[in-house]
């Protein structure tokens, strides 16, 4: 297939660092010309490692990558050419003016003369950064500054844009907006990457999303077919107390068509099928076990969910993670 159709092909790439830390662990994936797709995965699951290895920041231990059609191992200048890469810490220099901070990123990639200036102008105005074009970028707020961040990582026009983690401490507006950008690169053809710690974020922009644990990828699909792989409903319980996870377990763990228990304070989650039949048979179990239950509601697979049952063991340790 060519590089016009498919973006990215990745085929089972291998990491280990030192102390036989198996970072990525036999990963394999495409990813299709103007979508967006979208990593998700724990602290640690591997993300960054495969992001940094698909840009050629770092060299995988096996398997083959290949982006826009380049193998990124044996030819990391042509790849480089190909991808923008916007990073979690900002490359903006603040002393430099958002012009300046664009015609340099430009001229590392040899652009130069009238292209680069019209190109630019272009994302300055794009970006909605005019305002700040002639002033140090230092003036920019924290939402103004990640633009310019991603106006740079597209002054060189690439076929693959990777963003890691891009609206981490934007306010909800700002979050949006870049959103739309996102949306309008992916409908001029530019496949975009992009790692998340918010699902609501993953779902709204991904076509497709890879879910990784342990560097292995444990899930990848739509948002709506990873839903739909979710057999039953979604039960949530509030309950009166914290009723100590063991209890729960030996009340619940027994019944037929009761999956992913998830007990987190006062708060119960599982995975109930069918819903409605089942519902009533799991208050009758609790309350005989003497858990008090404050309300209980059913509701269709959300990608909390989705995510909940395929990383769902450090859900804990990305409590941002949860809308
Ligand atoms: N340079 C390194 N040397 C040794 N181990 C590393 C190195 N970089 C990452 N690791 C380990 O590799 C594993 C994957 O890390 P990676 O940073 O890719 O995960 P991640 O999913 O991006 O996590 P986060 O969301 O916290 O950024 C982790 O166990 C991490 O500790």
């Amino acid at each position: 297939m060519s590089f016009d159709s498919l973006a990215i092909d990745v085929k089972d790439l291998t990491k280990i660092y030192p102390g036989a830390v198996r970072a990525v662990d036999g990963v394999s994936f495409t990813v299709q010309s103007g979508t967006v797709f979208g990593l998700l995965g724990p602290n640690g699951a591997g993300k960054s490692t495969i992001i940094k290895i698909l840009t050629t920041l770092s060299r995988p231990g096996g398997g083959s990558v290949r982006v826009a059609g380049v193998d990124v191992v044996a030819e990391p200048g042509p790849a480089r050419r190909m991808i923008g890469c916007v990073a979690q810490q900002s490359g903006v220099d603040p002393i430099a003016t958002g012009r300046e901070n664009l015609t340099l990123q430009g001229r590392l990639y040899g652009l130069g003369g009238r292209r680069l200036r019209t190109q630019v102008d272009d994302l300055l105005e794009r970006f909605g950064l005019s305002e700040y074009a002639d002033r140090p970028a230092r003036a920019c707020n924290g939402g103004m500054r990640r633009r310019l961040d991603v106006a740079m990582g597209l002054v060189h026009e690439p076929h693959v844009l990777f963003l890691d983690e891009p609206t981490t401490g934007l306010d909800p507006e700002t979050r949006k907006e870049l959103w739309a950008e996102i949306f309008g690169m992916a409908a001029v053809g530019i496949t975009v990457v992009l790692s998340t710690h918010y699902l609501e974020e993953a779902e709204e922009l991904a076509d497709t999303l890879g879910i990784l644990d342990r560097g292995k990828l444990v899930a990848m699909g739509t948002p709506a077919e990873l839903k739909r792989e979710m057999h039953g409903d979604a039960l949530r319980v509030e309950l009166v107390e914290p009723p100590g996870e063991a209890r729960v377990r030996s009340a619940l763990s027994c019944l037929e068509g009761v999956c992913d228990i998830v007990v987190a304070g006062s708060g119960l989650s599982a995975r109930i099928d069918p819903g409605t039949a089942t519902a009533p048979v799991v208050l009758a179990a609790l309350e005989s076990a003497g858990v008090r239950v404050v309300s209980l509601t059913l509701s269709p697979p959300t990608i909390d969910d989705v995510y909940s049952r395929h990383a769902g063991r450090l859900l804990c340790g990305m409590p941002e993670a949860r809308r």
